[in-house]
């Protein structure tokens, strides 16, 4: 059974298609990035399966039980950590956490939920006095009381420092093998690539790619940048290395030409370019996973 399953899912806020008829499926047990940058809808993507609010079209579900029809079934089962967690200002995190097991009716032990997120220290504290990353840690306290099937985390690092988003990814790796599957959604490439099975990347409302991170990588393998420092450029270089087969990018500035091809056009691209021109230096970059999602979320869009 697919823990998360979104079919044709679409969200119109006035002009703006904040989701574009997404079909998205999160199958259970895995770790599933969901990544985009600001404003991609990645938010409202959760928002929809939490049913706080309504999608213009298309349906959900979650552990197999329909948003709508079956919102109580699926809060029962799942821990979230929303975006912008509002607390109770006057109310320590334990009281927070407490609560929260209450309402659950889970026979969570406060105190160890507390030491988990490492607010051992600032349980007694009235949760207004806690900083950014405390917060954020209370939230996830709190999701993850009752043992959920599955954790839906909105941004979780956000306000964690280095050490925070350690422990959070931590978290994470052993609530999944104790059984649950975890959707989590990041603007940051790094902190899902450390932990995910999968990830998504959206972009204006589409799932632009979709892979592992050793897919991803596998992508990447295949591509290589080449820049070549020349003493002059002759007219029609420009044309001609864009004609060889497997380049996709040729860029000029001044005497240095920029070539993305991929890794078996190479050779091509380095016999044709001396060729026509004299080469005084030459190297080539690797891309990065970060330059891949960079490219996935700020060019055309892709099909997934
Ligand atoms: N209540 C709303 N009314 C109008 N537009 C909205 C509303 N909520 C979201 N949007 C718009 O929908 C788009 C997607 O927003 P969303 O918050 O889902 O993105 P996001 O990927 O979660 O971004 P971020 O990483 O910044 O949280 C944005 O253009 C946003 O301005």
């Amino acid at each position: 059974m697919a823990a998360i399953e979104l079919r044709g899912v679409t969200k119109q806020y006035g002009e703006v298609t904040a989701v574009d008829e997404l079909d998205l499926t999160v199958e259970s047990g895995e770790i599933y990035g969901f990544l985009g940058p600001n404003g991609a809808g990645k938010s409202t993507t959760i928002n929809v399966l939490l049913d706080l609010i309504t999608p213009t079209a298309g349906d959900a579900s979650v552990l197999g039980y329909d948003i709508h029809e079956e919102p109580t079934a699926i809060r029962e089962r799942i821990g979230v950590v929303p975006e912008g967690y509002d607390i109770y200002n006057r109310l320590s995190g334990r009281k927070h956490i407490q609560f929260a097991i209450d309402s659950k009716g889970a026979a969570d032990d406060p105190d160890e939920l507390l030491s988990r997120v490492g607010l051992d220290d600032a349980g007694d504290r009235p949760a207004g006095g806690y900083s950014k990353g405390m917060t954020q840690r209370l939230a996830l306290g709190i999701a993850l009381v009752g043992s959920p099937e599955l954790l839906i985390l909105d941004e979780p690092t956000t306000g964690l420092d280095p050490n925070g988003a350690q422990e959070m990814r931590e978290i994470i790796r052993a609530e999944n093998e104790r059984g649950a599957t975890v959707f989590f959604s990041s603007h940051i490439l790094e902190q899902v690539e450390a932990v995910c099975d999968r990830v998504g990347i959206m972009r204006e409302g589409e799932l632009v790619a979709q892979d592992t991170i050793g897919g991803l990588r596998d992508q990447l393998g295949t591509q290589t940048t080449l820049v070549f420092q020349l003493s002059d450029v002759p007219a029609g270089l420009e044309a001609t290395v864009s004609d060889i087969g497997g380049v996709e990018s040729v860029a000029i500035d001044g005497t240095q030409i920029t070539v993305k091809a991929t890794d078996d056009a190479k050779g091509d691209v380095l016999s044709t370019i001396q060729e026509h021109a004299s080469v005084e230096d030459f190297s080539t970059e690797e891309q990065s996973l970060e330059e891949l999602f960079v490219e996935y979320t700020s060019e055309a869009p892709q099909t997934a």
